[in-house]
């Protein structure tokens, strides 16, 4: 055993791996990924929404859409599985143009200050999720780094549940002014044209 066996998949995956036959890291992604979307088979098994996390293009978005899911998360998990796939910001846009408001798109990856949610949101996600701030608080640290000039790590590893809601307290406190000097009262007030992008400088959109 390598990884613990996560309590809600007992029964159901196993994270044994086989540790003589070549690469252990190739034996335990092929033992715990599965490649292929059941989405039929996740329903027989839940009466909670499902939405497929990962999608980085228009193409997989549309698909996501067309076997029912609940939602689509953009997301490239942390940037920590294949090198090179894009930053998921980067291909927001296309998703949800692609998904055209049928169903909500969320979004992961590199969120660390109230303006990449507010940029996030700009651009069309329904919600912004974070992975590593709440874990060990980065962002909490270089935020007190320039206020008060002294690090203090923040997060779960460093103060437990205070900490996670300290992290999300700070992700608040900085959204909130990044509206009121973006002239937005309100989360429903932030759009499409208080960014400006990559695209629409080749396009020429400004
Ligand atoms: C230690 C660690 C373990 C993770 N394990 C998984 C996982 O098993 N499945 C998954 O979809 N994403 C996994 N992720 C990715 C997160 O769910 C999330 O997509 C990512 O951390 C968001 O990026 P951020 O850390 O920049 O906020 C993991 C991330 C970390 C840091």
């Amino acid at each position: 055993m390598i990884a613990p066996q996560p309590k809600n998949l007992e029964g159901l995956l196993s994270t044994e791996a086989v540790l003589d036959n070549g690469s252990k890291f190739a034996a335990f992604v092929a033992e715990t990924l599965n490649p292929s979307l059941d989405i039929d088979w996740l329903r027989s098994v839940t009466s909670l929404p499902i939405l497929v996390k990962g999608v980085l293009t228009a193409e997989d978005a549309i698909k996501a859409m067309e076997v029912g899911v609940a939602g689509i998360v953009d997301s490239n998990h942390g940037a920590r599985q294949l090198d090179y796939s894009p930053a998921t910001i980067t291909v927001l846009e296309e998703v949800v143009r692609a998904v055209g408001g049928k169903i909500p798109v969320l979004i992961d990856g590199g969120v660390r200050h109230g303006t990449d949610i507010f940029k996030a949101l700009a651009l069309g996600a329904q919600a912004v999720m974070i992975g590593r701030p709440v874990l060990y608080g980065l962002a909490a640290k270089s935020f007190i780094l320039l206020k008060i000039g002294r690090p203090v790590l923040y997060g779960l590893a460093a103060k437990g549940e205070n900490g996670v809601r300290r992290v999300i307290e700070m992700l608040k406190d900085e959204l909130e002014p990044t509206m009121a000097l973006s002239g937005c009262l309100t989360v429903k007030d932030i759009t499409r044209s208080h960014v400006r992008t990559e695209y629409d400088r080749f396009n020429c959109r400004l």
